[in-house]
């Protein structure tokens, strides 16, 4: 498409789902905060200005509502909230009546692919985003001024535009801005009575009512979005939790903050903070807007994939009614089910906890926020005819969930708790008080490109004047300050130049880098260090921004270099592609401006923020012992505000935060959001990547700490011991130890490592032969070198196996893997390389039952024998054994197949029968015995298939079923 050129769609498609951003929720988060929102309870409308203009502009007595609102979105009475709805209603219609519809303009109710952002995909956010998605084609610089500056008008426009969805369930694929959200979040809330839907409804697009808000509502200052939808959110799901206990498979447990640029993936993030309504469990909507949409959008498709922006509200105000003893009858409360399945916004779930039986393929795309049929269909391109399949296993799952990039955990409360927790930023009070942030950036790229050049140019020249004389010390991380249209804003880099840092951190589950800038000689063009780089940074979902460096030398060839990227799917912004790369010169300094701007950008479309007023919590980057000073660290500060004298406690080390020094040495107080600054006061060194957190005492924070060194010497403990070890046989045995129901697809992940460029090629070339129907290969790495500690860390993090071909790995590097549970094999032939994978494929494979005939027998006469009836036998071949499998064949055909339980000769039990003794034969579950019916027995064996058996068994299964 044209349109992807913007930087908000820069990385958002550049590696296939790996590398995206959504403005919109992922600001001021570092890892789904959103999550936190969707399990917090307490319902909280705080932004409350927008509605009351928005329903004075909407000629509706606004006191009432707000009167409830602030007190807690109580109603005085049904009918007053009726009169008010009834008048409301009549209000919309009449403005639907004045609506002038925009020729074009379908996103209402129109299912937005996300994989074809479209200029209307962005109308939902703030005015300038618009513009942007509007440019369509433009280079990036023309981009970046109509960003920055934006069309104040336009803007308004925009976000006039969009307001409807207060009301309707229109496609929201871009994030909205706050003003949009605030009166969603509380127009929604007395729009939301406890009412049946009457006729069904299709989806709707925007109704024009509110188009008169620019008119009553000024143009908002860009505005934490997060926030608002949290607010928005926060009643939906605190009362949907509290009311719908029952619906256990509904387990999203985090937004997906690259929600709009991923397939299938519903953009509208702020939705999955509004915990995503299970379709035919939903919550009802209300009458009135149920009544408004059916005559506006009578001609929808019902089928449409529709975003909810009500539905918080909708389910608040059902709570709360549910809370005032509402009684509604039976099959009301259905109807209501049923309109809210049918308005039901599905939002794509970040991870998502699969019980051991599975998931079914309804759930499964409901979480996804895709239809069945997606699902369906990707059966169906797999080879398999889902006709009859309603539930998946977890296998199956996994693997389509790993399509969709959405985290599978395995059902364990702790685990997605722990993760939820990991991965939030935002805690409910937070989205109050959220603050802009300076992003955290990391250079990668590969040896000798220019990382540590262009990091001390940065150094060098930018950091402010006020602290002239520049870093004393290196701490880890320096905050530098970048004019971004004549403004300074903040941004900080990490000091550590490299992968290796980058993936160290991630594989110990820290997350600290908002953007990367993966720099690139345009003398020496991609390496292999160039692809771990791009691996990690995609692995890890972090936006790249490409430095093309030494375009001084001579030779430079910025063009080859773009060329290469776009090969690796990477396509240059400037070539109509979504990743943006800028020329520069490391060395002289040669539009380094440039790039800063364009990181700047970026983190601004990532509207990253956090709350500063509350105690900090962030990640160890940095420690060590110093002689005079004693344990020190440099925390990143994630929120929060890191002061003197605080209490703190990182992974095993806790104390009192005696000074604090800045990136320059200076001695400060404190340290807000993304602030690097060194800690002198701890007991201990941490290690980088340990969280922190202050806490009320010291006692407390030795207590944690010493839990968390003996949790810590458990993980090592079994560590050692191989748990969570991926080997080619631990695959083997987790999935033999699985009962798999039939759908027997897997993915082995590989980083491959070869010595030279064209080994890669051959090497793939061989593994063709595989069949891979069954099991897929996915190389998260293929590049040259020997085995480093950053492949094994991006094996560990994405639990890959690592396969060297004529390369090596150091004893350090093998040490860390076995420290990780990664396995390293090394070959030099190429046929005991494929003979392996084919192994670790085959391991991958559900065994088969395999039915071994030992014997057969014809009943002679049926006995009534205490429960049930015994088959008189005579046996005909070979022998019956007890316990051992039998088939009841009656005339040709078989009517049962079981075990068998009782085996007697006259009355004695006995354990085996020969050919030609007669016998009793009884079933515990069966004794519909026929004279004349034939009893074959036989043994069931466990049998592993090869690739091609798998491939064969399903193309016969497939047949079978006649597709
Ligand atoms: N001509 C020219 N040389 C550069 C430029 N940037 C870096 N260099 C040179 O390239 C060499 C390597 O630069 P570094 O900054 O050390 O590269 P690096 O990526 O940090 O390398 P490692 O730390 O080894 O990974 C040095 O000699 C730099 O002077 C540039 O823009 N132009």
């Amino acid at each position: 498409s044209s349109t992807t050129t913007t930087t908000a769609d820069f990385i958002a498609d550049q590696n296939n789902n790996s590398v995206s951003i959504d403005s919109n929720s992922f600001r001021g988060s570092k890892d789904g905060d959103d999550s936190e929102v969707v399990l917090k309870q307490t319902p909280k409308p705080v932004l409350k200005p927008p509605v009351a203009r928005v329903e004075r502009g909407l000629g509706v007595n606004t006191a009432p509502w707000s009167k409830d609102l602030s007190n807690g979105g109580k109603f005085d009475g049904e009918e007053e909230r009726n009169k008010v709805i009834e008048s409301l209603g009549e209000v919309l219609d009449k403005a639907e009546k004045l609506e002038i519809p925009k020729p074009g303009n379908k996103e209402g109710g129109e299912a937005v692919k996300p994989s074809q952002p479209s200029a209307n995909s962005s109308n939902s956010r703030n005015g300038s985003y618009a513009n942007a998605s509007d440019g369509g084609t433009r280079k990036t610089k023309t981009m970046k001024s109509v960003w920055r500056k934006g069309d104040a008008v336009a803007a308004v426009q925009k976000v006039v535009k969009e307001s409807p969805k207060i009301f309707n369930r229109g496609v929201q694929t871009e994030p909205r801005t706050r003003e949009e959200g605030e009166v969603n979040a509380k127009a929604g809330t007395p729009l939301a009575p406890p009412q049946p839907p009457f006729r069904p409804q299709p989806p709707v697009r925007p109704q024009p009512m509110l188009q008169g808000k620019p008119m009553v509502a000024p143009p908002v200052k860009k505005s934490p979005i997060l926030k608002d939808l949290g607010m928005a959110a926060k009643p939906l799901v605190s009362e949907e939790v509290d009311s719908s206990v029952k619906s256990k498979e509904r387990k999203p447990i985090l937004v997906d903050k690259f929600a709009s640029k991923k397939k299938g993936v519903d953009p509208a993030a702020s939705q999955a903070v509004l915990a995503p309504t299970k379709p035919g469990k939903g919550p009802p909507s209300n009458k009135f807007r149920v009544e408004h949409r059916n005559k506006k959008n009578a001609s929808a498709s019902p089928r449409r994939r529709i975003v909810a922006e009500d539905d918080g509200d909708d389910d608040a105000s059902i709570s709360r009614s549910g809370r005032k003893g509402r009684k509604w009858s039976k099959a009301s409360r259905k109807a209501v089910r049923l309109q809210a399945a049918k308005d039901a916004a599905p939002v794509k779930a970040e991870i998502l906890e699969v019980e051991e039986e599975g998931m079914s393929i309804e759930d499964l795309a409901y979480n996804l926020a895709i239809g069945e049929g997606d699902i369906l269909g990707y059966l169906y391109s797999k080879g398999i005819r889902p006709d009859g399949v309603h539930t998946l296993d977890r296998e199956m799952v996994k693997m389509i969930c790993r399509d969709y990039d959405v985290e599978v955990l395995d059902a364990d409360s702790v685990k997605v708790e722990e993760m939820a927790k990991k991965r939030q930023t935002f805690d409910e009070e937070d989205l109050d008080k959220l603050e802009d942030r300076p992003p955290v950036i990391t250079i990668m790229g590969h040896v000798d490109h220019g990382k540590t050049t262009l990091l001390d140019y940065i150094r060098k020249s930018k950091v402010a004047a006020s602290e002239a004389g520049g870093i004393t010390q290196g701490i880890g991380a320096y905050k530098v300050s970048v004019p971004v249209d004549g403004k300074l804003q903040s941004c900080v880099f990490l000091d550590t130049p490299g992968h290796e840092a980058f993936g160290a951190m991630r594989a110990r589950g820290a997350r600290v880098t908002d953007i990367a800038i993966i720099v690139v000689a345009a003398d020496d063009g991609i390496r292999p260090q160039t692809n771990e780089a791009i691996a990690h940074a995609k692995a890890a979902a972090v936006p790249i921004v490409i430095a093309i460096n030494k375009i001084d030398k001579e030779g430079a060839s910025p063009d080859r270099v773009m060329q290469e990227l776009s090969s690796i799917g990477l396509m240059p912004e400037d070539w109509g592609g979504d990743v943006p790369m800028v020329q520069i010169s490391a060395l002289k300094g040669e539009n380094v401006d440039d790039l800063l701007e364009t990181v700047m950008l970026v983190a601004e479309l990532q509207e990253l923020k956090a709350n500063p007023h509350r105690n900090a919590k962030g990640i160890v980057i940095e420690a060590g012992l110093d002689k005079a000073k004693g344990p020190f660290a440099t925390f990143i500060v994630q929120k929060g505000t890191l002061k003197r004298g605080d209490v703190v406690v990182c992974g095993e080390a806790f104390g009192k935060v005696r000074a604090l020094f800045d990136h320059s040495g200076e001695r400060v107080d404190e340290a807000g959001p993304s602030i690097p600054v060194q800690v002198i006061g701890l007991n201990n060194v941490p290690i980088a990547g340990d969280e922190f957190e202050i806490v009320s005492s010291l006692d407390v924070a030795r207590e944690m700490a010493e839990a968390r060194a003996v949790s810590l010497r458990d993980e090592r403990i079994s560590a050692k011991a191989g748990d969570g070890k991926v080997t080619l046989s631990s695959l083997a045995s987790a999935v033999s130890a699985k009962k798999m129901s039939g759908l027997d697809l897997h993915q082995l992940n590989i980083i491959l490592k070869v010595d030279v460029q064209g080994s890669i090629e051959a090497v793939r070339q061989a593994l063709q032969v595989l069949p891979q129907e069954n099991v897929t290969l996915k190389f998260l790495l293929q590049a040259t070198g020997d085995v480093s500690n950053s492949d094994v860390d991006l094996a560990s993090a994405s639990e890959a196996i690592v396969f060297g071909f004529n390369v090596k790995a150091s004893g350090s590097v093998k040490k860390a893997a076995e420290n990780k549970g990664v396995e390293i094999r090394l070959y030099r032939v190429i046929y005991e390389l494929i003979d392996d994978v084919r192994n670790a494929m085959e391991g991958l494979l559900e065994s088969v039952e395999e039915q071994i005939p030992i014997g057969s027998a014809e009943v002679r006469a049926t006995f009534s024998s205490g429960s049930g009836r015994v088959a008189g036998c005579m046996v005909n071949e070979g022998k019956f054994v007890k316990d051992c499998g039998i088939r009841v064949v009656r005339k040709g055909k078989t009517v049962h197949v079981g075990v068998l339980d009782s085996l007697k000769r006259v009355k004695e039990n006995v354990k085996e029968v020969s050919a030609g003794l007669e016998c009793g034969i009884g079933m515990d579950d069966y004794d519909d015995w026929i004279e004349g019916d034939i009893i074959e027995a036989f043994n069931a064996v466990q049998k592993r298939r090869t690739l091609e058996e798998a491939s064969a068994s399903m193309s016969a299964a497939i047949e079978e079923a006649g597709v």
